[in-house]
């Protein structure tokens, strides 16, 4: 056995204990202290090795912070879309400050099994891209630096000055495993430079989104732990990285544990509905919202309090608490109203024999997260109203992220007006602290079109057409400052030069 000297146990134990009030100090940061952890310094120091490298997305991650307290404390709100070409980004600079990873972009456009989104793609999938991105966007920065610095200070005033270096926030989807998974997930996606991670409650292998059904969540413990693993790993790293918990539960069915709702009506289950629908030709979607509305789907414990009154509804809350069981709570319901109480979770399952269910989920993962984000459908203002209220009236200040769909008619029922739609992104912002607001996908109908646009021009107008429609408006950098190759600053082409020159000796700034 390897002998090992009492000064080098110190000295080791020297380093651990000065690893933990180094953890401990930052931790009490302005970033860092709302945290609720639940381990301890000690935990997080005896998992990290002798060294802890600086974590290359900290100083974008930082940025990103005080830039979503500063839309907090004003009430408006960044807003961005989906990329996964640098390209892209490039030109996004000009407008916005952070980028958007998309998962479903990415599966689509950036592997070679393109397919919907069910996040299938093999789990660094994101990771890499926000490498690819990470890089451009440090590139660009030095380029254009590069560029500025050729000249002399008095001709810069006219000269980009872009800020390439946005944060980047990055789909982690549901951490596409075991919690091992999520850990190394989140490594590779802090290390390639995310400045944020939204995780979500989805399981693993049931993101649908067909109109039929099987959206399904796991269980609050299972989502709470993903949370947990990866604030873990982010504190390991010492990364300042933003984590934005995700609930998917507003336009999820199913959920894979008993956390259940059942029928209180007497109906028939629900999948038998649905197949007669299918059999007879008839909408398997419309028969399941009928059933819906007429089963009187209720929580085991809702379906106590409607059949009770005040006194019998509290002798019943006195024999339960979290984690007693159906049976249980069967008999403490019958010996406070003295009789059974109709409620059949079996009713609702789905064709995969998932459970429907009634989540509060959002709360309990709050503490350890940074920004809370609820994902939905079709953005109908009474839910999202509900839902931010509700979660502010626990946590004042709470900062939330929101994601627009995309080919959704934004109908009055669902609380707006032309004029509200219009404000939409600027009302979330004030209403709410809705501070981060993204287009993960739907952006991609943008640049379609310009694409469209383009190849008919060229082939029905040729070099013609490509002359007067984009290369002079290139060139002239007017009425948008398109970058190309024409100046050579974009593409690079002054950096590879400037590369030249210094290895000749020459010098290459100007003051
Ligand atoms: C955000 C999202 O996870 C994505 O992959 O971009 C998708 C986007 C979408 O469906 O519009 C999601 O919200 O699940």
């Amino acid at each position: 056995m390897q002998y090992q000297a009492n000064n080098v146990l110190e000295a080791e134990q020297k380093s651990f204990d000065d690893s933990v009030r180094a953890i401990e100090e930052w931790w009490k940061t302005p970033r860092q202290q709302h945290i609720k952890r639940p381990y301890s310094a000690k935990t997080i120091a005896a998992l990290r090795g002798s060294e802890t490298l600086p974590c290359v997305s900290s100083a974008a991650a930082l940025k990103l912070w005080d830039m979503l307290r500063e839309h907090r404390a004003k009430g408006t709100a960044e807003l961005t879309f989906g990329a996964t070409d640098p390209v892209a980004v490039s030109q996004m600079a000009k407008h916005m400050r952070t980028v958007y990873v998309s998962g479903g972009l990415s599966g689509f456009s950036e592997n070679n099994y393109p397919g919907m989104d069910h996040a299938d793609y093999p789990w660094d999938t994101v990771p890499k891209v926000v490498d690819k991105i990470f890089r451009s966007e440090v590139w660009h920065d030095q380029r254009q630096r590069q560029f500025r610095m050729s000249h002399k200070l008095r001709d810069r005033t006219s000269l980009e000055n872009w800020d390439y270096l946005m944060p980047i926030v990055a789909d982690g989807d549901m951490g596409f495993g075991s919690l091992t998974t999520t850990i190394k997930s989140t490594k590779a996606l802090a290390e390639s430079g995310a400045a944020g991670i939204h995780i979500d409650d989805l399981a693993i292998g049931l993101k649908k989104f067909t109109v039929g059904q099987g959206r399904t969540v796991v269980p609050t413990s299972e989502y709470a732990d993903r949370v947990k693993a990866i604030r873990l790993q982010l504190d390991i790293m010492g990364a300042e990285t933003l984590l934005f918990a995700r609930c998917d539960t507003d336009h999820a069915d199913f959920i894979t544990s008993v956390y259940v709702l059942g029928a209180t009506k007497d109906v028939k289950p629900l999948q038998q509905v649905m197949n007669e629908a299918i059999a007879s030709g008839n909408s398997a979607l419309e028969a399941r919202t009928r059933w819906i509305a007429s089963a009187g789907l209720k929580t085991f414990d809702e379906a106590v309090q409607a059949v009770c009154n005040k006194d019998q509804f509290n002798q019943y809350q006195a024999h339960i608490s979290y984690g007693t069981s159906l049976s249980q709570r069967r008999a403490a319901a019958r010996a406070a109203t003295g009789a059974d109480v109709g409620f059949d979770w079996e009713l609702p399952r789905s064709q995969n024999g998932q459970y429907m269910f009634r989540q509060t989920r959002a709360l309990v993962v709050a503490p350890l997260s940074d920004l809370s984000w609820s994902r939905m459908d079709s953005p109908n203002y009474h839910d999202i109203k509900e839902y931010h209220e509700t979660m502010l009236s626990h946590l004042p200040g709470r900062m939330f992220a929101f994601a627009w769909g995309g080919e959704w008619p934004f109908p009055e029922s669902a609380g707006w007006t032309p004029e509200r739609r219009k404000n939409a992104s600027a009302i979330l912002a004030k209403d709410f602290g809705v501070v981060w607001q993204v287009q993960p996908m739907y952006m991609i109908q943008g640049v379609n079109m310009e694409i469209e646009r383009s190849a008919e021009m060229w082939t029905k107008e040729g070099i013609g057409g490509y002359y007067d429609k984009i290369q002079t408006v290139a060139v002239s950098r007017k009425p948008f400052k398109v970058d190309g190759y024409e100046k050579m600053s974009w593409c690079g082409g002054h950096l590879s030069d400037a590369f030249f020159a210094a290895v000749s000796g020459e010098e290459i700034s100007q003051r």
